[in-house]
């Protein structure tokens, strides 16, 4: 619990890949306070450019599943051939200390989620058109075509949980989709149960 006595507040973003999920996160966590993102697990190859610890723990497949049954995670799913998962501890420690904490994790993972900590809060980002979304992956520039062509085969399984999520952002608009994504995040520091305190205070 932080000095105030308050819990951090846990977000779930979700999206089919390539929808901006990670630009948009990025962005809103440089610039609010107080708000940061869990850092996954993953079995997937490191992509150029990234970096181990910070886009992810990059990890071989014997330790994810080492992982798994020593009970370390809040959540784990499979997603396009490789294992993605979140650590308990580091979520559970951040919250305790007051610090917001933002999940990117699949539908699979956000259903794990949301049964185990069902205050959670989830939103879910869909690209403004398929052919925007192909677009987007291509000129990221990271995926062979191949590996393009199996994420957009996917991305209709992901978009079909949509209506899971308390919110849904298009991300058609950068700076549009961002300003919606803060406003989210904002009101939902606002909310009474957490602002309880402060006000009882004020009134002696
Ligand atoms: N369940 C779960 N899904 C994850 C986790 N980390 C990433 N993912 C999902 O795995 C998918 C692929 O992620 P990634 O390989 O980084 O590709 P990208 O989303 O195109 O950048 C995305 O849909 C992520 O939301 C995690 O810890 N748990
Ligand atoms: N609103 C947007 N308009 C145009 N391009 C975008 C927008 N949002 C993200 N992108 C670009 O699309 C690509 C995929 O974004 P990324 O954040 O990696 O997606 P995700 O994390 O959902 O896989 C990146 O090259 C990113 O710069």
């Amino acid at each position: 619990m932080s000095s105030d006595g308050a819990y951090g507040r846990l977000f779930i973003i979700s999206a089919p890949s390539g929808a901006g999920k990670t630009s948009l996160v990025n962005k809103l966590i440089a610039e609010m306070p107080g708000i940061e993102l869990s850092v996954s697990h993953t079995t997937r190859p490191q992509r150029p450019g990234e970096k181990a610890g910070i886009h992810y723990h990059f990890v071989s497949t014997e330790d994810f599943q080492g992982m798994i049954d020593e009970g370390l995670f809040l959540e784990h799913a499979r997603v396009f051939d490789n294992f993605y998962g979140t650590s308990r501890t580091a979520v559970l420690e951040r919250l305790a200390a007051g610090i917001d904490v933002i999940l990117e994790i699949d539908w699979q993972g956000a259903q794990q989620v949301r049964a185990q900590l069902p205050d959670c809060l989830s939103i879910f980002i869909v690209p403004p058109s398929r052919s925007e979304l192909q677009r987007r992956l291509s000129a990221r520039g990271q995926d062979s075509a191949e590996v393009i062509a199996r994420r957009m085969r996917d991305a209709d399984a992901e978009i079909s949980h949509y209506h899971e999520y308390d919110f849904v952002l298009i991300n058609d608009d950068f700076a549009q989709a961002l300003g919606r994504l803060r406003c989210i995040i904002t009101a939902e520091r606002q909310r009474t149960e957490r602002q309880a305190e402060y006000v009882e205070r004020l009134l002696g």
